[in-house]
């Protein structure tokens, strides 16, 4: 069903949330159950999200049994029965790409559709690859699919990575579970979501040693089995909820958010001039003062995360000043600068950087969500602007937030979504008149139950 966001600005954000489990956790460490050759999986605090879904697909047409209750999701391998991943579930989501670590493991072979380019960037491979060929791996190129085979098990060995790549150190951290000898990756990723996956890993029976610094050491064992693993809190979602109180200058607690994994999220908040209290179970952001402009650089953890650039150029727009965002992970991930203009932003992209003149007096508009996180930003922006924003694009949006209408309604915003189905202008005016029925009439419901 097409469907978009309403927001209407001016309401201050007060109260307490939840964040949800990790997407960026929770993807790979699905894709990791299928090296589980004996018993079960159980893996809670499981969001229900629609990447979720797609993953849990991939999962299912390779034979194993995989259910979905309460955000707790059973994988069951024990038994699988192609070791393809088919076009059809692997075009929809890129991170399906997760599976032909654990697969090429597993199996000693594997096809899998190549993965489409995205919005953001054209995303390549080759640090996957050059990692599984490392592993002992031939790989074949054709017809759209990639090929692997390793003669017998795979071979530990040593590999650098050029760009400290997430799903290349988890898809090669996950191929050398099994493999023969001591594989050790070089230039890994440092996010906390490969923390969680080796966590996972070494629970059903691996031994990673190293996750969370630069270099990861994975001893290579004979079997694994399923076990049960709780995911990570969502740092970025907790990073959006923050970005929404002090956008509208609120006093939120955001519930689950953990400040480790937060750090330069929670620096430049500060900088910002935003109160941020963390203790043990979450973080309180208020925001009793004007803001002031940051300039912001993204860069792999622990520099200041690609996935909050957007949110935290809609903060940008309002503050005091003038800021500079840089982004230098993704080519291609300042295409919300065109939808914020439309809401009468002031940002002048050059290169790698966007000049964000900060002050602006934003006001309502139709806009698209062109990504998941762009999605969030617009949101955010429509929460402090003059009449309404209509968000479209809500299928991205969906990829990685659960229930965000409700949850943001929850703070007091004035957010709710529609059906656009035979919508007219006047239906939506209709329920922006009355927007706590319709908030109830609409509020997101899992798409899978
Ligand atoms: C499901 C998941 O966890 N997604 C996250 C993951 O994506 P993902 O794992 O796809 O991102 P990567 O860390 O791999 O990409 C980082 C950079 O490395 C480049 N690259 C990557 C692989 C490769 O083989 N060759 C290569 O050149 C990419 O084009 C990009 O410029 O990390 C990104 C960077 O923090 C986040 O934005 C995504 O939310
Ligand atoms: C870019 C993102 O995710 P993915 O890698 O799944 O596209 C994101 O979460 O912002």
């Amino acid at each position: 069903m097409m469907s978009k966001f309403i927001v209407r600005g001016g309401k201050r954000l007060t109260g307490s949330v939840k964040v949800s489990g990790a997407k960026n956790s929770v993807l790979p460490i699905i894709a990791a159950s299928l090296l589980g050759e004996v018993g079960e999986s159980v893996i809670i605090d499981a969001p229900p999200l629609d990447d979720v879904i797609t993953i849990s697909k991939v999962l299912e047409s390779l034979g194993a049994g995989i259910t979905y209750q309460d955000e707790v999701i059973r994988v069951n391998a024990e038994h699988i029965t192609t070791c393809e991943a088919p076009y059809e579930w692997v075009r929809k989501m890129r991170a399906s790409f997760l599976v032909m670590g654990p697969l090429l493991a597993r199996c000693g072979r594997t096809r899998i559709s190549l993965p489409g380019g995205c919005a953001i960037g054209t995303r390549p491979i080759d640090q996957h690859l050059k990692g599984f060929e490392a592993l002992g791996a031939e790989i074949s190129l054709g017809q759209g699919y990639i090929e692997a085979k390793s003669n017998g098990r795979l071979r530990g060995a040593k590999v650098y990575l050029d760009v400290a790549s997430v799903g290349a150190t988890e898809n090669i951290m996950m191929a050398a579970t099994l493999a023969e000898g001591v594989t050790v990756i070089e230039n890994a990723a440092k996010e906390p979501e490969i923390v969680d996956l080796a966590n996972y890993l070494n629970a059903m029976g691996a031994k990673v040693r190293g996750a969370g610094t630069g270099v990861i050491r994975i001893e290579g064992v004979e079997k694994m089995h399923g076990v049960e693993h709780n995911v990570i809190p969502d740092r970025i979602e907790a990073g959006t909820f923050m970005a929404a109180a002090a956008i509208t200058g609120g006093d939120v607690y955001v519930e689950g958010a953990i400040a480790d994994h937060l750090g330069p999220v929670i620096s430049k908040m500060e900088e910002m001039g935003i109160t941020i209290e963390p203790d043990e179970n979450g973080i309180r952001v208020i925001a009793d003062k004007p803001l002031k402009s940051v300039d912001v650089k993204t860069l792999p953890y622990p520099g200041f995360p690609t996935d909050m650039q957007s949110q935290m150029m809609a903060l940008l727009l309002v503050s005091e000043g003038t800021s500079v965002v840089t982004e230098t992970v993704f080519e291609n991930r300042f295409m919300h600068v065109d939808e914020f203009q439309l809401m009468n932003a002031e940002i002048k992209v050059e290169g790698r950087s966007a000049i964000v003149t900060g002050g602006a007096e934003l006001k309502g508009a139709k806009v698209t969500a062109t990504d998941l996180r762009a999605g969030a930003a617009l949101i955010l922006a429509g929460l402090v602007s003059e009449g309404t924003t209509e968000v479209g694009g809500v299928q991205h949006i969906d990829r990685g937030y659960v229930h965000l209408a409700e949850k943001l309604s929850g703070l007091g915003a004035d957010i709710w979504r529609i059906s656009t189905e035979d919508q007219s202008t006047e239906k939506v005016s209709k329920k922006v008149a009355s927007e706590t029925e319709d908030a109830k009439l609409f509020k997101v419901q899992p798409t899978w139950v």
